[in-house]
C-alpha cells in the first residue's frame, strides 16, 4: 500500500501564513504550498526554502514550496486562507472588510479552479464575513468552508485563567461562542480547570475581567506590535483545526460555521461548537443557553450581520 501525504496550500505567506506553514511542517501534516502575490514571489520561495532546511534539524519530512501560481495548488486536500491586510493600532477588524473581500473573491476562484473538492479554512479578517464570502464564491458545501476564531479566543481565555490560578494550561478548558469581535461570548458556565467549574475557583469580578481581556485579546497584541496583528497563536489554532480534519480526529472544537436554523439563526457564519473531521464540519453542537447568554449571542450575531451588509 502506498501512503499519500496530504497536500496543504496556505494562501498568504505573511506572518500568519508563514507561521502556519512552518507549524504544519513540524507536525508532518503534509506537503505545503505557500502562495503569495507575484510581487512577493521571491520572498515566498525564500521562506519556503528556509523552512524546508529546518527539516533535517527538527526531524520532519515535508516538501515545502513557495509560489505565486495557483497551478501549484492543484488537488490540495486542504487550503488555508490568510491572505489580505491586517489591522494596525486604532483600527477594528471590520475596517478591513472592503480590501479583504476583494482578496477573498480573487483567491477563492483560483483555489477552486484547481481543487474543486477541497476543504477551506479561513483566517482573514473580519473572519466571520470573510468566511461567508469564501463560501459564496467557492460553491463548496457549507461544511467544507470553515472559519477560525474560537480556538484562538478560547486559547487566550485558557492562558489568562491558567496564569491566574497558577495551573497548567493543559488542564484549563474554555468556551467561546459568537463572532470574532468585541462582542464574542466567552461562556464561563462551560469552562473548567481539571473538571472543576471556574466559577467556583475565581471570583465573579475577576472572572469578568478575564472575559473582558479575552474579548479584547487581539487588540492587546495589535497595540503591542504596532504594525500588524498576532500570528503565533492564530497559526497554532489553524493547525489544530487542520490536524483534526486531515487526521479525521472528530475533535470538538469551535469553528465559524454556516448556520441554517441552529441557535435560531439563518444564513450567517458564526462561531459555534463543532465536530471537525475528514468531512470538515461534521456536526454543529447546539447547547442550551440561558436567556442572558442568548441575548449576548444575538448581539454578537448582529455585529457580524452589520459587516455582512457592506459586502459587495
Ligand atoms: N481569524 C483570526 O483569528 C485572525 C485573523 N487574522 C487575519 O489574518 C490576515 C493575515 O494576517 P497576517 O498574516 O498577519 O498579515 P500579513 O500582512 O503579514 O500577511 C498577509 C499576506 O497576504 C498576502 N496577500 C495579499 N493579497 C493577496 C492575494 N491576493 N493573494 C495572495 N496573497 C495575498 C500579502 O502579500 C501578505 O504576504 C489578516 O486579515 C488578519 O487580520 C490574523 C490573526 C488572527
Ligand atoms: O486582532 C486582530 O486584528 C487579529 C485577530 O483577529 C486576533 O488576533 O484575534
Amino acid at each position: 500500500m502506498t501512503l499519500k501525504r496530504s497536500k496543504i496550500s496556505v494562501i498568504g505567506g505573511g506572518f500568519t501564513g508563514a507561521t502556519t506553514a512552518f507549524l504544519l511542517a513540524q507536525k508532518e501534516l503534509g506537503d505545503i504550498v505557500l502562495v503569495d502575490i507575484p510581487q512577493s514571489e521571491n520572498a515566498t520561495k525564500g521562506k519556503a526554502l528556509d523552512m524546508a532546511q529546518a527539516g533535517p534539524v527538527q526531524g520532519f519530512d515535508a516538501d515545502i514550496i513557495g509560489t505565486s501560481s495557483y497551478e501549484d495548488t492543484k488537488d490540495s486536500d486542504l487550503v488555508i486562507i490568510t491572505a489580505g491586510i491586517a489591522r494596525k493600532p486604532g483600527m477594528s477588524r471590520d475596517d478591513l472588510v472592503q480590501t479583504n473581500q476583494k482578496v477573498m473573491k480573487s483567491v477563492t476562484s483560483e483555489i477552486v479552479k484547481y481543487s474543486p473538492n477541497t476543504t477551506i479554512l479561513v483566517l482573514t479578517n473580519p473572519v466571520d464575513a470573510m468566511t461567508y464570502t469564501v463560501y459564496k464564491e467557492s460553491g463548496l458545501p457549507k461544511e467544507r468552508v470553515i472559519g477560525q476564531s474560537g480556538v484562538l479566543d478560547t486559547a487566550r481565555f485558557r492562558t489568562f485563567v491558567a496564569k491566574e490560578l497558577n495551573l497548567s494550561v493543559k488542564d484549563v478548558t474554555g468556551f467561546v461562542l459568537g463572532g470574532h469581535g468585541d462582542d464574542m461570548v466567552p461562556l464561563v458556565r462551560y469552562s473548567f480547570a481539571g473538571g472543576i467549574p471556574l466559577e467556583t475557583l475565581i471570583d465573579a469580578t475577576r472572572l469578568e475581567e478575564i472575559v473582558d481581556r479575552t474579548r479584547k485579546g487581539g487588540a492587546e497584541i495589535v497595540n503591542l506590535l504596532g504594525n500588524g496583528s498576532a500570528y503565533y497563536a492564530p497559526a497554532a489554532s489553524l493547525v489544530e483545526m487542520a490536524e483534526a480534519i486531515l487526521k479525521d480526529q472528530k475533535r470538538v472544537l469551535p469553528s465559524i460555521a454556516y448556520l441554517e436554523g441552529e441557535y435560531g439563526m439563518d444564513g450567517i457564519y458564526l462561531g459555534v461548537p463543532t465536530v471537525l473531521g475528514a468531512g470538515g464540519i461534521e456536526k454543529i453542537i447546539e447547547l442550551e443557553l440561558t436567556e442572558e447568554e442568548k441575548a449576548l449571542l444575538n448581539k454578537s450575531a448582529e455585529a457580524v450581520q452589520a459587516v455582512m451588509k457592506v459586502l459587495a
